[in-house]
Protein backbone atom coordinates (compact mmCIF):
# COMPACT_ATOMS: atom_id res chain seq x y z
CA UNK A 1 0.00 0.00 0.00
CA UNK A 2 1.29 3.12 -1.04
CA UNK A 3 0.55 6.25 1.50
CA UNK A 4 -1.59 9.59 -0.01
CA UNK A 5 0.50 11.94 -1.18
CA UNK A 6 2.30 14.90 1.22
CA UNK A 7 1.52 18.46 0.46
CA UNK A 8 2.74 20.31 3.28
CA UNK A 9 2.32 24.14 3.56
CA UNK A 10 5.94 23.98 4.39
CA UNK A 11 8.80 22.33 2.90
CA UNK A 12 11.68 20.38 5.07
CA UNK A 13 15.13 21.39 4.65
CA UNK A 14 17.26 18.03 5.17
CA UNK A 15 20.37 18.94 7.80
CA UNK A 16 23.36 17.21 8.31
CA UNK A 17 23.91 15.51 12.09
CA UNK A 18 27.34 15.25 12.95
CA UNK A 19 29.24 13.48 15.95
CA UNK A 20 32.70 14.03 16.54
CA UNK A 21 34.04 12.12 19.41
CA UNK A 22 30.92 12.00 21.38
CA UNK A 23 31.13 10.69 24.75
CA UNK A 24 28.90 10.68 28.13
CA UNK A 25 29.66 10.18 31.59
CA UNK A 26 26.76 9.67 34.79
CA UNK A 27 27.26 10.10 37.53
CA UNK A 28 27.28 7.11 39.85
CA UNK A 29 27.23 5.54 43.49
CA UNK A 30 31.27 4.64 42.98
CA UNK A 31 32.09 7.96 41.19
CA UNK A 32 31.63 8.23 37.62
CA UNK A 33 30.45 5.45 34.90
CA UNK A 34 31.80 6.53 31.41
CA UNK A 35 28.56 4.75 28.89
CA UNK A 36 29.93 6.14 25.26
CA UNK A 37 33.23 6.95 24.09
CA UNK A 38 34.52 8.46 21.25
CA UNK A 39 31.70 8.23 18.75
CA UNK A 40 32.15 10.01 15.70
CA UNK A 41 29.99 9.98 12.63
CA UNK A 42 28.10 11.78 9.91
CA UNK A 43 24.75 11.80 8.63
CA UNK A 44 24.57 13.14 5.58
CA UNK A 45 21.23 15.58 4.80
CA UNK A 46 18.68 13.00 3.54
CA UNK A 47 20.24 9.60 4.77
CA UNK A 48 18.40 7.27 6.88
CA UNK A 49 20.99 5.71 9.29
CA UNK A 50 20.28 3.23 12.07
CA UNK A 51 21.89 2.46 15.35
CA UNK A 52 22.39 -1.08 16.85
CA UNK A 53 24.02 -2.41 19.56
CA UNK A 54 23.12 -4.60 22.73
CA UNK A 55 20.62 -3.10 24.98
CA UNK A 56 22.15 -0.82 27.92
CA UNK A 57 25.20 0.30 25.26
CA UNK A 58 24.06 3.70 25.10
CA UNK A 59 22.06 3.98 21.89
CA UNK A 60 19.25 6.13 23.80
CA UNK A 61 22.22 8.21 25.18
CA UNK A 62 23.29 9.08 22.19
CA UNK A 63 19.90 10.23 20.25
CA UNK A 64 19.45 11.97 23.54
CA UNK A 65 22.71 13.99 22.82
CA UNK A 66 21.24 14.63 19.07
CA UNK A 67 18.26 15.52 20.51
CA UNK A 68 19.61 18.25 23.13
CA UNK A 69 17.42 16.43 25.75
CA UNK A 70 20.88 16.01 27.51
CA UNK A 71 24.64 16.91 26.84
CA UNK A 72 27.74 14.90 25.74
CA UNK A 73 30.06 15.34 28.43
CA UNK A 74 32.99 14.97 26.06
CA UNK A 75 32.99 15.94 22.38
CA UNK A 76 30.46 17.64 20.58
CA UNK A 77 27.15 16.97 18.15
CA UNK A 78 26.58 19.42 15.70
CA UNK A 79 23.70 20.30 13.44
CA UNK A 80 24.49 21.85 10.47
CA UNK A 81 28.42 22.39 11.73
CA UNK A 82 26.62 24.24 14.95
CA UNK A 83 26.62 22.42 18.12
CA UNK A 84 23.95 21.23 19.94
CA UNK A 85 22.68 23.12 22.99
CA UNK A 86 19.44 22.27 23.50
CA UNK A 87 16.23 21.39 21.95
CA UNK A 88 16.56 22.68 18.53
CA UNK A 89 13.42 24.34 16.48
CA UNK A 90 14.89 21.69 13.21
CA UNK A 91 14.81 18.59 15.47
CA UNK A 92 11.92 16.52 15.78
CA UNK A 93 11.64 13.27 18.33
CA UNK A 94 9.89 9.97 17.98
CA UNK A 95 9.83 7.68 21.00
CA UNK A 96 8.35 4.04 21.20
CA UNK A 97 5.56 5.68 23.32
CA UNK A 98 3.36 7.55 21.44
CA UNK A 99 2.84 10.07 24.03
CA UNK A 100 -0.50 11.79 23.13
CA UNK A 101 -2.04 14.67 25.45
CA UNK A 102 -5.29 12.00 26.62
CA UNK A 103 -7.45 15.20 26.83
CA UNK A 104 -7.22 16.69 22.94
CA UNK A 105 -8.08 15.02 20.13
CA UNK A 106 -5.79 13.01 17.38
CA UNK A 107 -5.91 16.14 15.40
CA UNK A 108 -5.05 18.68 18.30
CA UNK A 109 -2.07 15.85 19.13
CA UNK A 110 -0.46 16.40 15.63
CA UNK A 111 -1.25 20.16 15.62
CA UNK A 112 1.16 20.07 18.76
CA UNK A 113 4.22 19.79 16.02
CA UNK A 114 3.67 22.33 14.36
CA UNK A 115 6.49 25.01 14.00
CA UNK A 116 5.82 28.30 16.25
CA UNK A 117 4.77 31.27 13.96
CA UNK A 118 3.11 28.89 11.64
CA UNK A 119 -0.36 30.83 10.23
CA UNK A 120 -3.61 29.18 10.81
CA UNK A 121 -4.62 28.48 7.58
CA UNK A 122 -1.54 26.69 6.80
CA UNK A 123 -1.28 24.78 9.90
CA UNK A 124 -4.58 23.44 8.95
CA UNK A 125 -3.45 22.40 5.89
CA UNK A 126 -0.09 20.67 7.13
CA UNK A 127 -2.44 19.12 9.93
CA UNK A 128 -4.83 17.29 7.20
CA UNK A 129 -2.20 16.60 4.69
CA UNK A 130 -0.38 14.79 7.58
CA UNK A 131 -4.00 13.19 8.63
CA UNK A 132 -3.83 12.04 5.20
CA UNK A 133 -1.00 10.20 4.90
CA UNK A 134 -0.76 8.39 7.93
CA UNK A 135 -4.37 7.23 7.09
CA UNK A 136 -5.53 8.69 9.79
CA UNK A 137 -8.53 11.35 8.56
CA UNK A 138 -11.34 9.90 9.63
CA UNK A 139 -9.95 9.65 13.10
CA UNK A 140 -9.19 13.21 13.56
CA UNK A 141 -11.49 14.23 16.19
CA UNK A 142 -10.86 10.98 18.07
CA UNK A 143 -8.93 11.15 21.51
CA UNK A 144 -6.42 8.68 22.12
CA UNK A 145 -8.17 6.42 24.10
CA UNK A 146 -10.46 5.43 21.47
CA UNK A 147 -8.05 4.21 18.64
CA UNK A 148 -5.44 1.52 18.89
CA UNK A 149 -1.97 1.46 19.60
CA UNK A 150 -0.36 1.66 16.13
CA UNK A 151 -2.47 4.79 15.23
CA UNK A 152 -1.88 5.99 18.21
CA UNK A 153 1.98 5.49 16.97
CA UNK A 154 0.73 6.71 13.37
CA UNK A 155 -0.40 9.76 15.28
CA UNK A 156 3.01 10.61 16.63
CA UNK A 157 4.95 10.48 13.97
CA UNK A 158 2.91 12.66 12.04
CA UNK A 159 3.12 15.25 15.02
CA UNK A 160 6.90 14.54 14.72
CA UNK A 161 6.32 15.27 10.56
CA UNK A 162 4.23 18.26 11.29
CA UNK A 163 6.93 20.71 12.13
CA UNK A 164 8.82 19.05 8.77
CA UNK A 165 11.89 18.79 10.83
CA UNK A 166 15.16 18.56 9.33
CA UNK A 167 16.48 15.75 11.58
CA UNK A 168 13.72 13.36 12.45
CA UNK A 169 15.60 11.19 15.77
CA UNK A 170 13.65 7.70 16.53
CA UNK A 171 13.88 5.97 19.52
CA UNK A 172 12.80 2.54 19.24
CA UNK A 173 9.60 3.95 17.54
CA UNK A 174 7.68 0.41 16.52
CA UNK A 175 9.16 -1.63 19.36
CA UNK A 176 6.20 -1.66 21.11
CA UNK A 177 3.89 -2.84 18.25
CA UNK A 178 3.13 -6.10 17.09
CA UNK A 179 5.29 -7.41 14.13
CA UNK A 180 2.16 -6.75 11.38
CA UNK A 181 1.47 -3.23 12.39
CA UNK A 182 5.22 -2.92 12.63
CA UNK A 183 6.06 -3.88 8.82
CA UNK A 184 2.90 -1.19 7.99
CA UNK A 185 4.56 1.79 9.93
CA UNK A 186 8.01 0.72 8.42
CA UNK A 187 6.57 0.87 4.97
CA UNK A 188 5.00 4.01 5.87
CA UNK A 189 8.03 5.96 7.33
CA UNK A 190 9.62 5.10 4.02
CA UNK A 191 6.90 6.31 1.71
CA UNK A 192 7.41 9.68 3.84
CA UNK A 193 10.61 10.20 3.35
CA UNK A 194 10.37 8.75 -0.64
CA UNK A 195 7.96 11.70 -0.29
CA UNK A 196 10.29 14.07 1.56
CA UNK A 197 13.45 13.30 2.24
CA UNK A 198 15.02 14.74 6.00
CA UNK A 199 17.71 13.24 7.48
CA UNK A 200 16.75 10.06 10.11
CA UNK A 201 18.35 8.62 12.70
CA UNK A 202 16.54 5.87 14.08
CA UNK A 203 17.63 3.24 17.32
CA UNK A 204 16.14 0.17 17.37
CA UNK A 205 16.65 -3.54 18.55
CA UNK A 206 15.57 -5.05 15.29
CA UNK A 207 18.55 -5.56 12.89
CA UNK A 208 16.04 -6.38 10.10
CA UNK A 209 14.76 -3.39 10.65
CA UNK A 210 17.75 -1.38 10.60
CA UNK A 211 18.31 -3.17 7.17
CA UNK A 212 15.14 -3.04 5.39
CA UNK A 213 15.00 0.55 6.48
CA UNK A 214 18.68 2.64 6.71
CA UNK A 215 21.18 3.28 4.05
CA UNK A 216 23.93 2.34 6.81
CA UNK A 217 24.15 1.27 10.18
CA UNK A 218 26.13 2.29 12.66
CA UNK A 219 27.07 -0.83 15.11
CA UNK A 220 27.83 0.38 19.02
CA UNK A 221 29.29 -2.30 21.11
CA UNK A 222 31.82 -2.66 24.25
CA UNK A 223 35.53 -4.09 23.47
CA UNK A 224 35.32 -5.01 26.99
CA UNK A 225 32.51 -6.00 29.57
CA UNK A 226 33.43 -3.12 31.65
CA UNK A 227 34.50 -0.57 28.81
CA UNK A 228 32.40 2.29 27.48
CA UNK A 229 30.36 1.63 24.31
CA UNK A 230 31.64 3.30 20.82
CA UNK A 231 31.20 2.48 17.00
CA UNK A 232 32.49 -1.32 16.36
CA UNK A 233 31.50 -0.72 12.73
CA UNK A 234 29.29 1.06 10.23
CA UNK A 235 27.68 -0.87 7.27
CA UNK A 236 26.81 0.08 3.98
CA UNK A 237 23.04 -1.42 3.78
CA UNK A 238 23.57 -2.79 -0.15
CA UNK A 239 20.67 -2.29 -2.45
CA UNK A 240 18.37 0.22 -2.49
CA UNK A 241 14.77 1.17 -0.87
CA UNK A 242 12.41 -0.31 -1.19
CA UNK A 243 14.34 -3.45 -0.06
CA UNK A 244 13.51 -6.75 -0.51
CA UNK A 245 13.52 -8.21 3.00
CA UNK A 246 14.09 -11.88 1.97
CA UNK A 247 16.87 -10.70 -0.28
CA UNK A 248 19.68 -13.21 0.26
CA UNK A 249 22.75 -10.76 0.82
CA UNK A 250 20.19 -8.86 3.57
CA UNK A 251 19.83 -11.87 5.57
CA UNK A 252 23.42 -12.95 5.05
CA UNK A 253 23.96 -9.35 7.19
CA UNK A 254 21.37 -9.74 9.31
CA UNK A 255 23.15 -13.11 10.79
CA UNK A 256 26.41 -11.88 10.56
CA UNK A 257 24.90 -9.02 12.83
CA UNK A 258 22.58 -11.22 15.43
CA UNK A 259 25.97 -13.58 15.49
CA UNK A 260 27.98 -10.06 16.70
CA UNK A 261 25.42 -8.99 19.29
CA UNK A 262 25.36 -12.68 20.69
CA UNK A 263 22.32 -14.35 19.26
CA UNK A 264 22.92 -17.10 16.77
CA UNK A 265 20.01 -17.23 14.04
CA UNK A 266 18.94 -19.59 11.84
N1 LIG B 1 20.40 9.61 33.49
C1 LIG B 1 21.20 8.55 33.68
N2 LIG B 1 21.94 8.44 34.81
C2 LIG B 1 22.76 7.38 35.01
N3 LIG B 1 22.92 6.38 34.13
C3 LIG B 1 22.22 6.43 32.99
C4 LIG B 1 21.31 7.51 32.70
N4 LIG B 1 20.75 7.30 31.48
C5 LIG B 1 21.28 6.13 31.03
N5 LIG B 1 22.14 5.62 31.94
C6 LIG B 1 22.90 4.37 31.79
O1 LIG B 1 23.58 4.40 30.56
C7 LIG B 1 23.60 3.10 29.97
C8 LIG B 1 23.08 3.19 28.55
O2 LIG B 1 21.69 3.45 28.58
P1 LIG B 1 20.85 3.62 27.26
O3 LIG B 1 19.42 3.74 27.66
O4 LIG B 1 21.44 4.70 26.44
O5 LIG B 1 21.12 2.24 26.54
P2 LIG B 1 20.38 1.59 25.29
O6 LIG B 1 21.45 1.00 24.43
O7 LIG B 1 19.48 2.57 24.66
O8 LIG B 1 19.54 0.46 26.03
P3 LIG B 1 18.24 -0.34 25.56
O9 LIG B 1 18.61 -1.00 24.27
O10 LIG B 1 18.03 -1.35 26.64
O11 LIG B 1 17.12 0.65 25.44
C9 LIG B 1 22.78 2.20 30.87
O12 LIG B 1 23.64 1.44 31.67
C10 LIG B 1 21.99 3.16 31.71
O13 LIG B 1 21.77 2.62 32.98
Amino acid sequence: MTAPSFTSALTTRACEISFDNVGKTFPDSRGTRTVLEGVSFTVEPGEIISIIGSSGCGKSTLLRAAAGLSTATAGAVRIDGETVYGLDSRVAVGFQEPRLLPWRTVEKNVALGLPRGINKAEGRATVDSLLNLVGLAAYAHHRPREISGGMAQRASLARALARTPGILLLDEPFGALDALTRIKMQDLLLDVHAQDPTTVLLVTHDVEEALYLSDRVVVLGKPEDDAAATIQRIITVPGHRPRDRSDHQLVELRNELLAELGVEAH
